[in-house]
């Protein structure tokens, strides 16, 4: 019998029948067996190699059943009240069966196919859709077609006899020159004094043939041998290709593991029933759908792109009630089956993606940063999770403003909080959390955030509105610098990380921000000179060219909690499970039309899973959102990632609590020279610069051959020649030293004396 499933609960079919796996139990004694009845007994050894068996039998095997001797399996097809025991020699006579099927299949379809070669069925299939479309262009098209091959095919035909006269013609004409060839050459052989005689040659041309003979029938007795199993495979094949096993021969485990498998036959048949009229018609009269993208194997599931028929659009595919109509007809859960629009083709191009059963319960892998490794918001993005294709998406977080939206217990903090954790490690960003739940999934940011909020009363609110208007004020502050400094564009990365540039990203977090706008007025609400919704206005219109960043949470995104003017800046948009459309509308926008339904994602099992929109990089062209497992940091986790983030910045010379604004530091490199020679006589220039580095990666890094050795060349110090390498030498760092500390000394006596004369 077929693969057994030790975790399948017993089951009855429709007519309650029970089927019992005796596979187990096949050296147990006769005695040991239920009693079989007369009618039962003339069933024996059936195609399913099978026997039923009814009244005290039945009574015997549903006892051991209890008793856990014997375990039960799927069936479907048995009679009213009778059970069956499959026993293992099923396997092997259904094998044969549907194998022998298949052949017979592969002919059938032969037959079909040298039907329509003949008749040219193909073309005439395309005129009757064509027509059935009314598309009078590719109607034309293909008559057109239709009648340039029957007059190909009538003028071969005329051509025929004069073909074959020609061929044996020239066969005629190469027998008569070869057997000319040997008469000349037996000749020249007897007329040469000493060569073969006429029978020698004759002889030898004998035994060539007889050799050639020889091979000549191994290779017909190895093709008419090998004929038939080749011809038999192939015709397996073509069946396989385009029959249908019927149920019969095919066990319950196959049947589901084929059901299972997103074919073009099984989608046109889902896409029948789910009640568009005018996609049913079409399918019923015998319309095909133009597979655009044939289904194909994409990361945990199936990826197709179909072309509906006219009258139809992909939208009309997209709500919830047609996608768990659709999915219940691939065999999946609603939540398995993703149709999309691509905006980039027309209306009638459905995308879909189905995932393989059980895809959806596959834990994202572990965060790639959790355990090692900084972050560097200019040159990456944050590695944030993966599809359910088990593709990474990673999300820039530069100039971007997010949302993130969820019902409650589904991971949005987790969400925002990873985010956030990957923000800490680049040591040139400053953190300013709101965590308005204020149950301590934030408190391991205390030391790496400038500000932290934690609880829910107004108070903190205020604080939090307070930390928003802050964000605005140094925006402003940000805006006059660019122009005194006459920077123009964007905030460079040598700038933005430069120390004390005070353009440095900033990141304001708010966690659970329904509080903040829920708060009264003046802190919350929508009425005129609502502090918080003034100011994350004002942040989200202006911030991001100065690299200043507002991200927010919310689990109630209503008009009141989540003012428009508020969710309508943000440019990346998140949703985990929501409790209907209209709030996914509230987070995702104009990619709820186009297919994303976070409302399906299943509460809680889905926790982490989330649907993203917008300036999203990684979402696939032409699509307009993304479902992603979000990488799990746990809150331990997020302490040793804290943790580390702290280290990151002392290696980075940088402290949290540094002031915004605080004044470019004056960078010694004669000093850093002399220390980065380590107390040697001489080390080379290219050793020294790396040594620089590694002391002061954020003045260093940037630097080449030729800026040292300008800088060099500033503050005095020579490059020397030792064995062909260029080296700079610890006598002369030492004399420039000398030299500039005794210019600062006639420096600072010449202002001093001029201070007495002033004073004096
Ligand atoms: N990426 C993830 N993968 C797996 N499970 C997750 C993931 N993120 C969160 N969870 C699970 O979801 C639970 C709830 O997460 P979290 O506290 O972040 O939800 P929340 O939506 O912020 O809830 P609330 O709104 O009540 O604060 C976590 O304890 C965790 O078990």
């Amino acid at each position: 019998m077929n693969t057994l499933d030790n975790t399948q609960p017993e089951q009855h079919d429709e007519h309650g029948a029970r089927v019992y796996d005796l596979s187990a139990h096949r050296t147990t004694t006769a005695a040991d067996q239920p009693a079989v009845d007369g009618d039962a007994q003339q069933q024996q050894q059936h195609a399913h190699d099978s026997e039923i068996v009814t009244g005290p039998a039945a009574a015997e095997l549903e006892a051991r059943v209890q008793r856990g001797e014997l375990r039960t399996i799927p069936q479907t097809r048995i009679g009213r009240a009778r059970v069956v025991v499959v026993t293992q020699g099923g396997k092997a006579v259904r094998r044969t069966a549907r194998a022998g099927w298949t052949v017979a299949q592969g002919h059938g379809s032969w037959m079909r196919r040298a039907a329509d070669a003949v008749t040219f069925g193909h073309v005439r299939e395309q005129i009757r859709l064509a027509r059935m479309q009314g598309d009078s262009v590719a109607l034309a098209e293909w008559t057109e077609r239709l009648n340039m091959l029957k007059t190909g095919r009538a003028q071969r035909m005329r051509e025929l006899p004069a073909t074959i006269y020609a061929g044996l013609r020239a066969a005629a004409v190469v027998t008569i020159v070869a057997a000319g060839v040997m008469l000349m050459a037996g000749l020249a052989f007897q007329l040469t004094p000493g060569g073969w005689t006429w029978g020698d040659w004759w002889s030898f041309v004998g035994d060539v043939v007889g050799i050639a003979g020889v091979f000549a029938t191994i290779a017909l007795h190895t093709v008419l041998w090998g004929a038939a199993p080749a011809w038999l495979f192939a015709a397996w094949r073509e069946g396989r290709r385009a029959g249908i096993v019927p149920r019969w021969l095919v066990s319950e485990t196959e049947r589901a593991e084929m059901n299972s498998e997103i074919t073009p036959d099984l989608v046109t048949q889902a896409l029948m029933h789910v009640k568009l009229p005018a996609l049913t018609k079409f399918l019923k009269d015998g319309g095909q759908l133009e597979y655009l993208i044939q289904p194909r194997e994409q990361g945990g599931g199936t990826y197709l792109q179909v072309r509906l028929p006219f009258g139809v659009v992909a939208a009309e595919l997209l709500p919830s009630k047609k996608v768990e109509l659709l999915a219940g007809n691939l065999g999946r859960h609603k939540h398995e089956v993703w149709p999309q629009r691509d905006p980039a083709a027309d209306a009638r191009v459905l995308d879909l993606w189905v995932a393989d059963k059980g895809t959806m319960d596959k834990p994202a892998p572990a965060w790639p940063l959790l355990e090692t490794g900084e972050f560097d918001v200019f040159r990456e993005r944050i590695p944030f999770g993966v599809t359910m294709r088990q593709e990474q998406i990673e999300v820039g977080a530069l100039q971007k403003h997010w949302l993130i939206g969820a019902t409650s217990k589904q991971g949005k903090s987790t969400v925002m909080r990873l985010i956030a954790l990957c923000l800490a490690l680049d040591p040139t960003i400053e953190l300013k959390i709101a965590d308005l739940k204020g149950d301590g999934d934030w408190k391991m940011f205390t030391p790496r955030a400038t500000t932290f909020i934690e609880g829910s009363t107004e108070e903190d609110a205020e604080a939090t509105a307070a930390m928003l208007e802050w964000g605005v004020a140094e925006m402003e502050r940000r805006y006059q610098a660019k122009a005194d400094q006459n920077i123009v564009g964007p905030i460079t990365r040598e700038i933005s990380r430069r120390k004390g540039s005070g353009f440095h990203p900033v990141y304001l977090i708010v966690d659970e921000c329904q509080v903040l706008y829920g708060a009264e007025h003046p802190v919350g609400g929508t009425k005129d000179g609502a502090r918080a919704v003034k100011a994350a206005k004002r942040l989200h219109d202006q911030a991001r060219a100065v690299n200043i960043h507002l991200m927010q949470a919310t689990q109630r995104p209503d008009d009141r909690t989540l003012p428009v003017r508020v969710r309508e800046g943000a440019h990346v948009r998140g949703s985990l499970n929501v409790p209907n459309e209209a709030t996914a509308k509230m987070i995702l926008a104009d990619a709820v039309d186009r297919g994303a339904r976070p409302q399906d994602l299943r509460p809680g099992a889905d926790a982490g899973t989330i649907v993203m929109t917008g300036e999203v990089e990684d979402i696939p062209a032409g699509q307009a959102f993304v479902i992603v497992r979000s990488h799990y940091v746990s809150t331990k986790d997020a302490y040793a990632v804290i943790a580390r983030a702290m280290d990151i910045l002392k290696r980075h010379g940088r402290q949290v609590t540094a002031p915004v604004t605080e004044q470019p530091v004056q960078v010694d490199h004669l000093r850093n020279i002399e220390r980065a020679l380590r107390d040697e006589p001489r080390a080379r220039t290219a050793v020294v610069l790396a040594r620089l580095i590694e002391h002061d990666p954020d003045t260093y890094t940037a630097m080449t051959a030729q800026t040292f050795a300008a800088l060099l060349d500033e503050v005095g110090v020579p490059i020397r020649k030792s064995h062909g390498d260029s080296v700079i030498r610890a006598t002369d760092i030492t004399s420039a030293l000398t030299q500039r500390d005794s210019h600062d000394g006639d420096s600072e006596r010449a202002d001093t004396n001029a201070g007495s004369r002033d004073g004096a």
